[in-house]
């Protein structure tokens, strides 16, 4: 019986010791870990472990201005696809309005966005810099070709290859 009880309590004595052996081995490597990669990405892991609400957050953010960009985009490209002349432009602009003058003067008919006046107006004309590298306005699309801007158009009406381009309705 005393015998029995003494192998319980070494037993006891054996998995406490175990217990705490383990934890004294494994939590400092823990430690040492997370201490490690804390201090090797300095920045984003202050923005994760300050915990979900900014994550989560960030991620609603991301996919709100992913899908902005998207209708963006899809707008833009409908835009050009749906019209024999489309012009971005701004409302104040004073190079819009020459381009708008002048595509008036030759009896042109164009689809215009002012891109000033929409609410996502700064996403059409991010979208329309990814897409030509020209990120001022006006910029003056015919039959589905990127023309540039106002003085790319003008060039164009005064070498005349802008009535080649008019006249060549898709
Ligand atoms: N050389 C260009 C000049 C165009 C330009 O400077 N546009 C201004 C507005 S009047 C612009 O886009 N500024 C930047 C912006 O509005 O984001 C042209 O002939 O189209």
């Amino acid at each position: 019986m005393v015998s029995r009880r003494r192998v319980l309590l070494l037993f006891s004595f054996v998995s406490l010791a175990l217990i705490l052996a383990s934890l004294a081995v494994l939590r400092p490597s823990v430690y040492r870990s997370t201490l490690r990669s804390a201090l090797s990405h300095n920045s984003t892991r202050l923005k994760f472990n300050s915990s979900r609400p900014i994550s989560s957050s960030a991620a609603s953010l991301f996919n709100q201005s992913s899908t902005a960009k998207m209708s963006a985009k899809s707008s833009v490209e409908s835009l050009i696809a749906e019209n024999h002349i489309a012009v971005f432009s701004k409302s104040y602009c004073p190079y819009c309005k020459k381009t708008k003058d002048l595509l008036a003067s030759l009896g042109e008919k164009y689809a215009v966005v002012e891109l000033d006046q929409i609410e996502d107006g700064s996403d059409w004309q991010a979208y329309l810099g990814d897409k030509t590298g020209q990120r001022t306005v006006p910029s003056v699309f015919i039959n589905q070709q990127h023309i540039g801007g106002n003085s790319d158009l003008q060039a164009k009406h005064a070498s005349g290859e802008l009535k080649k381009l008019l006249g060549a309705k898709m």
